[in-house]
């Protein structure tokens, strides 16, 4: 069974944003983080891909991958950020191929799985900003890691392409780790197999979908909530 086991903490100088944030999780399950803005959830990704250098550890099968080297960690973990505006003109095919660079791994698989396969000779700097969004992953699957990070990965996506992305994420925890950072609960609640609340640089709860309470969502969003299952689906309201 391949697991990830993290305990870190980390402050940015005196503030301390990161205290001591434990959690694991294993192939097959999609880890969805979620919590208000602030709340340390783009720290917590950065420290565990190398971005940030945090205290603690981050094992891969008893590998710290907070030990390795950039290029050594590269071979087992990949990273989505939130999207910005692509700095080089950049064709797909040759932005995508960055992420290849450690692991050699296919540009035409990667942009085929985010349905971009026939956009390869276009310069990303023309892409919109979902189009762009969907490459940045493509970029994170060419690099055919084990674990894969991804920063608010439906934000600039609308409905259809939000629902490809999660489907294709569903798809992904069977072949590696994937955690995502999320803000839509409700695309939260219906397609992670667990959801860890951070709320002030801490764990405030973990657990399944299933499991969530509307006082837990109260708790932490200072706001009137309610759960809901309808037709299969999990739902939350918020007032
Ligand atoms: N480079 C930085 N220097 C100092 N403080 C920072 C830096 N980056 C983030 N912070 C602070 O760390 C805290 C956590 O930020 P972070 O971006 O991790 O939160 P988040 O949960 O991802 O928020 P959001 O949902 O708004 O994206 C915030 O208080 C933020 O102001």
């Amino acid at each position: 069974m391949v697991k990830l086991e993290v305990k870190v903490s980390f402050s940015y100088g005196e503030k301390e944003v990161l205290k001591n944030v434990f959690f694991s999780t294993k192939r097959g399950k999609l880890l969805a983080i979620v919590g208000p803005n602030g709340a340390g959830k783009s720290t917590l990704l950065k420290c565990l891909v190398g971005i940030l250098k945090p205290q603690g550890y981050a094992k891969l099968d008893g590998i710290d991958l907070l030990s390795l080297k950039p290029k050594e960690r590269a071979y087992y973990i990949s990273y989505v950020p939130q999207t910005s505006y692509p700095e080089f003109a950049f064709t797909v095919e040759e932005f995508v191929e960055l992420g290849t660079y450690a692991t050699g791994g296919s540009v035409e698989d990667a942009l085929k799985r985010v349905g971009m396969g026939d956009r390869s000779h276009e310069l990303v700097t023309k892409l919109s900003g979902g189009e762009y969004q969907l490459i940045l992953i493509a970029r994170a699957l060419a690099q055919g890691s084990e674990v894969m990070l991804l920063d608010e990965p439906t934000s600039h996506l609308d409905l259809n392409h939000a629902l490809q992305v999660m489907n294709l994420l569903k798809e992904l925890k069977e072949e590696k780790i994937v955690i995502a950072v999320m803000h839509d609960l409700n695309l939260a609640l219906n397609y992670a197999d667990n959801l860890l609340i951070l709320n002030n640089g801490k764990v405030h709860w973990m657990g399944s979908p299933s499991e969530l309470i509307p006082e837990t969502l109260e708790e932490v969003y200072h706001v009137k909530a309610r759960i809901k299952d309808v037709e299969g689906l999990r739902l939350v309201t918020a007032f």
